[in-house]
């Protein structure tokens, strides 16, 4: 049986005339790392403030860990990290206060050290958190969601100003965690992470999922055709779009005899399926889902006890 951290179903918010969430439904599966994908203003953070029960919802049913969060109490708080858009740390406290002042809020933290040096800031742990580099202070933001050992983490654009080896730093921290069975739901814009990081994917644009599933199938991407190219002996560059590129392949081997000059096959790429799913192809951006389990009801609270600990 599958067990969900997350079960969202018809999710409406409205701030005055702006529909920020247009009726989502999710299921996030417990221990999976479940990336949010979309244009700005497409309704991610607010979608993930309304899971942590951070705004209030104008319609749909919500259950996250089991618990309605806008019924939820603070054990239930202690369950979940966040690390949200615009955060800042505390000021004036250095690095490692930071992080000791916040494991003091949960009932069973990780290792304060240990968290310092899983988010790279065991040389900054004696600086104040003001004098962080911009880096460094996201850094000391995913501390401080970790710091509680969350069952579930989420993350709003977290590696947002992070330079290349902090990224992948965090991708590894990420990985890690899911290993460790913690369910992790993360906006991005950045695709080449959602691809390596989530195992499966929702595609929001104008407060509505266009699409769910992993990222190499997401929107049928694995059944698109493919693009044989290559060189012909007077030098031309020549391309075939084919749904079967290995007989394509097969033809082109025979015909040259053994290996063909210049050949690549590829596949529409994850921003190829994204751009024609959010309606900046020129197309209309409503592509169906795919992946996702039938809009069951969702009754708060029945979940509980569904997840592993
Ligand atoms: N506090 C608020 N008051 C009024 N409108 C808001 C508020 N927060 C968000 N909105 C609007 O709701 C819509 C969805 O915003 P949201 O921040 O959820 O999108 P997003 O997908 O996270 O965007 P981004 O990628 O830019 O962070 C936008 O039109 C935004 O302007």
């Amino acid at each position: 049986m599958t067990h969900y951290a997350v079960r969202v179903r018809a999710l409406r918010k409205r701030y005055r005339e702006t529909v920020a969430v247009d009726g989502v439904d999710l299921d996030i599966r417990s221990g999976e790392v479940f990336g949010i994908l979309g244009p700005n203003g497409a309704g991610k953070s607010t979608t993930v403030a309304l899971l942590r029960g951070h705004r209030t919802r104008d319609g749909g049913e919500v259950a996250v860990l089991g618990e309605d969060p806008e019924r939820a109490g603070r054990d239930w708080l202690a369950r979940i990290g966040v690390v949200w858009q615009d955060e800042s740390a505390a000021e004036e406290l250095t690095v490692a206060e930071t992080v000791r002042h916040f494991a003091r809020y949960y009932p069973r933290p990780r290792d304060p050290d240990e968290v310092i040096a899983l988010v790279g800031l065991e040389a900054e742990a004696d600086s104040r958190s003001k004098h962080l580099s911009g880096g460094g202070r996201r850094r000391l933001d995913v501390a401080l969601g970790v710091i509680g050992d969350p069952e579930l983490l989420l993350l709003d654009e977290p590696t947002a100003g992070l330079d290349p080896v902090a990224r992948r730093r965090f991708q590894r921290l990420v990985r890690a965690l899911a290993d460790r069975g913690t369910t992790v739901v993360l906006t991005t814009h950045d695709l080449e992470e959602a691809e390596r990081l989530a195992d499966r994917l929702a595609v929001i644009s104008a407060g509505r999922v266009r699409a769910v599933g992993a990222p190499a199938t997401l929107a049928g991407r694995d059944e698109r055709e493919a693009v044989v190219r290559w060189r012909e002996p007077d030098g031309a560059e020549r391309e075939a779009v084919t749904g079967t590129p290995t007989s394509e392949v097969a033809a082109l081997a025979a015909r040259f005899g053994g290996e063909v000059p210049g050949l690549r096959v590829s596949r529409p790429t994850l921003e190829d399926v994204y751009l024609r799913l959010v309606g900046q192809d020129g197309q209309d951006g409503q592509d169906g889902q795919d992946g996702q389990d039938g809009p069951a009801p969702v009754v708060p609270g029945s979940g509980a006890g569904e997840w592993a600990p």
